[in-house]
């Protein structure tokens, strides 16, 4: 590991100083696309709102579609009006054969246009400090000022028993986001599916009497939810953000909106949307509910200096409860700064 005092220098002579805070704002959707399908980049201009546009190079482009798809993402980056949205990009793994053009090509002719590269199959600290490494190399090359961040996809066994190396590997670490699909292959899993539960994964009520067939009921059971967990603390230890990943079925809006609740409720800050249908999904679920953000703001209104006991509604409130309502209410105030929407329906519940 590098001496704390040399974690924040540049890695390459005329890089840009690393950052000490994550600076981009709102990433509750990451939205998918192949940037060399043009019938994708011709929705982009019209996705005004999607707070994260990846432009995909990895799987779901087909080999012989690499080059396309990163040439497209050269012009829609230099030719594409994306409004506020962010630009990320996701590079091809770093034992393929593509990975190297990738980097090279993307941080060269438009680095200054990207905010975030995802890396996937992570396996461990190596693997960043390689791309730390290198980024830093192009980034002095190309004469940028900012450092490109970066965001590792937890989709090896490996990567999530170093998951807490990981998360802390580099400055340029932005984030975390489960693979449910290459995971669930990492560890021999026996599920074919992208994300979401398993009808077999379940428990069982216990039996009644000698019939074991009888009266008891199944509840199914979340198979993401210790990665999810692991995840979750090993990103806030690290000051970085964690992402529930991709949910396959598109046709399951309902299925898609609870997984994507779960990870809400664990700490996740935003998901993938692979599909234009998933984005509102997503804004919904990662956007604090007006009804909550009322509520937050009552306590702290009710808590004055934030400490000490109080009684609101039959429940007790405390230093620890005005830090959970902390939390709501200043995501909330973040999203409302740069979604009218959101900002119009927290002033309709008072909140
Ligand atoms: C495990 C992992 O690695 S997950 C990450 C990798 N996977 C991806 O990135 C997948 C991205 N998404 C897709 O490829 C597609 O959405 C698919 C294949 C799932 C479905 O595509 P389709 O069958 O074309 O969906 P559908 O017919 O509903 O599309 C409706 C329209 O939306 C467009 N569209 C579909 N997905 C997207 C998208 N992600 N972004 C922008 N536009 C899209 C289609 O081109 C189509 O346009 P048209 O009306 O002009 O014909
Ligand atoms: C997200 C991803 O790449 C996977 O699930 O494999
Ligand atoms: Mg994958």
């Amino acid at each position: 590991m590098r001496s704390p005092k040399d974690f924040f220098r540049p890695l390459a002579v005329g890089a840009p100083e690393p950052v000490r805070q994550i600076p981009l704002g709102p990433s509750r959707m990451i939205h998918f696309f192949d940037p060399g399908n043009e019938k994708m980049v011709a929705k982009l201009p019209g996705m005004a709102g999607t707070d994260v546009l990846l432009g995909n190079l990895e799987d779901a482009v087909a080999a012989d579609r690499k080059e396309a798809a990163r040439a497209g993402l050269v012009r829609v980056a230099r030719e594409v009006d994306l409004g506020e949205s962010q630009l990320w990009t996701r590079v091809n793994s770093l034992d393929s054969p593509w990975v190297l053009d990738d980097l090279v090509t993307l941080v060269t002719e438009v680095g200054d246009k990207l905010d975030v590269i995802m890396i996937p199959k992570v396996e461990g600290p190596e693997d960043i400090h390689y791309v730390d490494r290198l980024l830093a190399q192009l980034e002095a090359r190309a004469g940028l000022r900012w450092p490109l961040l970066v965001h590792a996809i937890l989709e090896t066994a490996s990567g999530v028993a170093r998951v807490e190396e990981i998360a802390t590997a580099s400055p340029r670490m932005q984030g975390i986001s489960l693979g449910p699909a290459d995971l669930a292959a990492s560890r021999r899993m026996k599920t074919t599916r992208v994300g979401g539960g398993h009808p077999g994964y379940l428990v069982r009520t216990d039996p009644v009497g000698e019939d074991l067939t009888a009266g008891r009921t199944t509840y199914q059971q979340d198979l993401w939810h210790y990665t999810v967990a692991r995840m979750v603390d090993a990103c806030a230890a690290a000051g970085i953000l964690p992402y529930y990943g991709p949910y396959g079925d598109i046709r399951d809006t309902v299925g898609c909106e609870d997984q994507f609740r779960n990870a809400y409720l664990l700490g996740c800050v935003g998901a993938w949307s692979l599909h234009p249908a998933q984005i509102a999904i997503a804004r919904k679920v990662f956007s604090p509910a007006p009804e909550e953000v009322a509520w937050a703001r009552r306590v702290l209104a009710a808590m004055g200096d934030g400490t000490g006991a109080v009684m609101l509604d039959g429940k007790m409130q405390d230093d620890a409860t005005v830090k959970q309502c902390q939390v709501v209410a200043s995501l909330a105030d973040e999203l409302a700064a740069r979604d009218p929407e959101l900002a119009e329906a927290y002033r309709g519940a008072g909140a």
